[in-house]
């Protein structure tokens, strides 16, 4: 369920659910079982639906999207590099929402932006592979004007701006400079034409202000409702981030 807003543009909240199989595979067991998270988030207001199958698949398994994709009511937004193997399984699947995102292995998470101005050639293709499946692209990039420029001219209709850095922020000076980076970025990517989401490390009292930016269509966070439903409940976690993000767009 989508609220309109006053500024007449959409808040979606997309709840990321790979830390729910993080749990689950800390123990080999069946529970708690991301499609039960998935499901239920759809209940609680969730717009979408975000999974990221990683290459260690360290948490969301192939398994996982092959049984949810069908189950989904909402849409499903799949997380995936730019790979050969990532590029089949989606084509595969077909998701209404791919989100091409850098990978290092030994990373702990996702670290930065994709790079499309390095990678323009290889980007390009993988947005013409899964567009021919009628899947929409989105790119997983910094709130940079080159990066944007890159998105926009090989073809993907979508960005999704990284907030890691706004969330990492320590200093109130440099969480601010972060923040107008994005407010920038998603200014920019509209002017371009693209559809502007945004994510990485938001949480219940950081993402009012990504929230409030009337340029930025979507949200997705996982692994704050994550870690707040252990206390809350998950139903409770997904229900409050949405009613956050929809009272900070309608404050303005
Ligand atoms: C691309 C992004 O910012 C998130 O989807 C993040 O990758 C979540 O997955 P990890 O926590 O495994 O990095
Ligand atoms: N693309 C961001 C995402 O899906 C969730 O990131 P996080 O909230 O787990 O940091």
């Amino acid at each position: 369920m989508s609220f309109l807003q006053p500024s007449g543009q959409v808040i979606e909240l997309g709840v990321n659910i790979d830390h729910v199989a993080t749990l689950r595979n800390a123990r080999g067991t069946a529970y708690p079982d991301p499609i039960q998270a998935a499901l239920l988030a759809e209940e609680a207001g969730a717009d979408l639906i975000t999974l990221h199958l990683r290459e260690d698949r360290r948490h969301i398994k192939d398994a996982d999207v092959e049984i949810l994709r069908p189950q989904l009511r909402t849409r499903m937004n799949l997380e995936a590099a730019v790979t050969a193997e990532m590029l089949d399984f989606a084509c595969r699947i077909k998701p209404q929402d791919v989100c091409l995102v850098p990978e290092r292995r030994e990373e702990i998470t996702t670290e930065g932006g994709l790079d499309v101005v390095r990678y323009f050639s290889q980007v390009k293709a993988a947005v013409q592979q899964l567009q021919r499946e009628n899947i929409r692209v989105s790119l997983f990039i910094d709130a940079d004007a080159e990066q944007i420029q890159a998105a926009s001219e090989c073809g993907a209709p979508v960005i999704e701006l990284h907030t890691g850095r706004y969330a990492e922020a320590h200093a109130e000076e440099e969480q601010g400079r972060e923040l107008s980076r994005i407010e920038q970025g998603a200014a920019e990517g509209i002017n371009r034409g693209l559809k502007v989401n945004a994510g990485h490390g938001l949480h219940y009292t950081n993402v009012q202000a990504i929230a409030r930016i009337p340029d930025i269509a979507e949200l997705n966070i996982g692994h704050a409702i994550v870690a707040h439903a252990i206390f809350a409940g998950w139903r409770n976690a997904v229900s409050e981030m949405k009613a956050i993000m929809v009272q900070a767009r309608l404050n303005g």
